[in-house]
């Protein structure tokens, strides 16, 4: 398990920030974490050239072993493996199995063959059947056609109903989530969860959070509305979820509903939510939707130059993790590092 940690303390180097220079100190967790038990990760964009940059620098680092899905003859990257999926000895063998796989979907054979054509279902399947311990994909597909091949075919993980998405978020702001560094959900997969989707985003948020950082979550329920203030089908919504998430975990701390600043700033909880465990002091931010999550963690991407690591799925059965086609080879590097340490926690 990777030590705690933040993003402070040391210099960055994204492509998002002119001037400043550094890597975030989760990053480089993550980094020593997968270097320390290398996994397989497979990544279906060949034809991208910040897929093939972060190639280099996965390899030179030792970060996993990685397999690229393009047509060979297109690719100089020493020391990858690359498959193309159209000529693959496998290609066959995994028709047959994702055929039986969704049978009770009307997938036929010729179908299955023809699907196997495809590199993010060819690369799911290499997953699925044991090829390959992760996948990484999006930096020039949509969210949806990254993610539809791995809730097909890997499915959730026992004793999970609901697939969700968070990124981690690493500010330069210490005084906000612990050093900086916050997990926002759900930022890139349910569209419009129910309360009770939304209470399971909640919980599985916690999990996250204590895997990867090692310390207490604290959740924030957010809304436009503190603790009833405003009325309106959202924050109705909120409080029936924290509601249900207190029901399904009475240990964890979560609170809502509570606006941003009320969730994050220790004055303004004062007034707005007295008495809170959580308010003023969040660390995991839940929204009460996908237009929220999405809008905002591209908002502190981008105006407040934060690394944005993610979408990371939680509650699929199988590493599998999304990327935003605006990300830099340096955000692959992060996910693919995030998905070898998934991949070594599943085990
Ligand atoms: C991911 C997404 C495409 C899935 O929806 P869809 O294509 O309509 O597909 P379906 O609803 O038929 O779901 C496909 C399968 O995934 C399963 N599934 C969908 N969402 C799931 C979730 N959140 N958790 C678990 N399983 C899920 C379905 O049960 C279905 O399984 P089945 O085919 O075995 O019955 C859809 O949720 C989506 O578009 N989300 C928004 C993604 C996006 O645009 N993000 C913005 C940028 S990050
Ligand atoms: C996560 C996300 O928003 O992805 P994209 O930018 O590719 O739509």
């Amino acid at each position: 398990m990777p030590a705690n940690g933040s993003c402070r303390g040391r210099k960055r180097h994204t492509t998002r920030q002119e001037g400043a220079a550094s890597m975030s100190e989760f990053l480089d967790r993550m980094k020593t974490a997968a270097k320390a038990d290398r996994k397989k990760i497979v990544l279906p964009e060949g034809e991208d050239p910040r897929t093939i940059a972060a190639a280099r620098q996965i390899v030179d680092e030792g970060i996993a072993d990685l397999v690229i899905l393009s047509d060979p003859a297109k690719i100089d990257v020493p020391g990858v493996t690359v498959i193309d999926p159209r000529t693959s000895e496998k290609h066959d063998e995994y028709a047959a199995a994702f055929a039986e796989l969704r049978k009770k979907k009307g997938v036929t054979l010729p179908e299955a063959m023809e699907q196997m054509n495809d590199a993010t279902y060819f690369g799911t399947m290499m997953v699925k059947m044991g090829d390959a311990d992760g996948l990484v994909s999006g930096a020039c597909h949509s969210t949806a056609n990254t993610l539809r091949p791995a809730l097909q075919i890997l499915k959730t993980a026992p004793g999970t109903k609901l697939v969700s998405a968070f990124f981690i978020m690493c500010t330069d702001k210490a005084e906000f989530g612990e050093n900086g560094t916050l997990l926002f959900a759900d930022c890139g997969l349910n569209i419009n969860p129910t309360a009770d989707e939304l209470s399971e985003i909640a919980i599985a948020s916690a999990g996250s959070w204590k895997k990867y950082m090692s310390s207490e979550p604290k959740v924030a329920m957010l809304s436009f509305s503190t603790m009833g203030s405003a009325k309106g089908d959202v924050p109705t919504k909120v409080q029936e979820a924290t509601a249900l998430a207190h029901e399904k975990a009475p240990e964890l701390a979560v609170d809502g509903d509570l606006q941003l600043d009320a969730a994050l700033v220790p004055s303004v909880a004062e007034l707005k939510a007295p008495g809170s465990t959580v308010a003023g002091h969040a660390n995991v931010l839940v929204f009460p939707d996908l237009e929220a999550g999405n809008i905002g963690y591209k908002l502190v991407q981008r105006f407040a130059g934060a690394e944005a690591y993610g979408p990371v799925l939680q509650g699929i059965a199988k590493p599998v993790n999304d990327l935003s086609r605006g990300c830099s080879a340096e955000d692959i590097v992060g996910v693919v590092a995030i998905t070898a340490v998934q991949a070594q926690m599943a085990e």
